[in-house]
């Protein structure tokens, strides 16, 4: 299999607005890869660092420090540290999904018109685009009442769920999950599952950060626990 993402010695530290002389270790020394069609899961302490390791891939933080190598279908590989502005748009819009229960959504812009334009930006037909969207919405049970609402009042469940729906029109080719199962009950997690299953198949690669330690063990193909800075195998995995 071949090397998708490979991170070396990723360094986040926060310099607070308030007090330039305050820093914060967000994340540092964290080097793994990624290869093709694979899923790794990490897990670790609260605060421990894991969602500031993805937002620094999907470069939502800028890192102070470190490689991201990413193999780009686009531009080939590039170092998403130092990529340009155009760069990092273009692999989020086509190439990169990031899914978590905060996601920032467009104002004035419904849930299934989300989902509508995600198909008609992958190329889907404006004509059948609603009708796939709404099968879609329906598998992830984001109830009808909500299809035709802005999204900014959903639950965090909600969001998430929405979130997913877009993540599996777009089938990226690297897919970041930050607590994909928060705030899900079990009929929604089984639905999360199956999306995964199928993102897998068609050779989404990608990395998730769980809570859901048995759930996570259903999916991933490998793990690594994030502790004091540093990311260990886990043993048996
Ligand atoms: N934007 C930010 N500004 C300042 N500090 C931050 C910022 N984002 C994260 N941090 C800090 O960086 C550290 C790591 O946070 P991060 O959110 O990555 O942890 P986490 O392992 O994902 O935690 P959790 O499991 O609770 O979500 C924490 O001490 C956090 O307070």
């Amino acid at each position: 299999m071949k090397e998708l993402v490979r991170v070396e010695d990723l360094q986040k530290t926060f310099t607070m607005h308030h007090d330039q002389e305050k820093q914060i270790v967000g994340c540092n020394g964290i080097s793994f890869d990624l290869h093709d069609g694979e899923f790794i899961g990490i897990t670790g302490k609260s605060g421990a660092g894991k969602s500031t390791i993805l937002k620094s891939i999907y470069h939502t933080y800028t890192p102070s420090g470190g490689k991201i190598i990413y193999r780009s279908e686009q531009f080939g590989p590039i170092d998403l540290v130092t990529a340009t502005d155009r760069q990092i748009l273009a692999v989020r819009k086509k190439e990169i999904g990031y899914v978590s229960q905060f996601l920032n959504v467009m104002p004035r812009v419904t849930a299934l018109e989300v989902v509508m334009d995600a198909i008609i930006e992958m190329g889907g037909k404006a004509e059948e685009a609603s009708v796939e969207a709404r099968q879609i919405l329906a598998h992830f049970r984001l109830p009808a009442s909500l299809w035709d609402s802005f999204p900014r009042t959903f639950s965090g469940g909600e969001k998430l769920r929405l979130n997913l729906a877009q993540a599996m029109v777009k089938k990226p080719k690297l897919l970041l999950l930050d607590e994909p199962t928060a705030s899900l009950d079990n009929a929604s997690k089984q639905s999360v599952k199956e999306m995964i299953l199928q993102l897998k198949s068609n050779g989404t690669s990608m990395i998730g950060i769980f809570h859901d330690l048995d759930f996570m063990e259903t999916v991933v193909d490998r793990q690594y626990n994030l502790s004091q800075g540093l990311l260990m195998d886990k043993v048996g995995s």
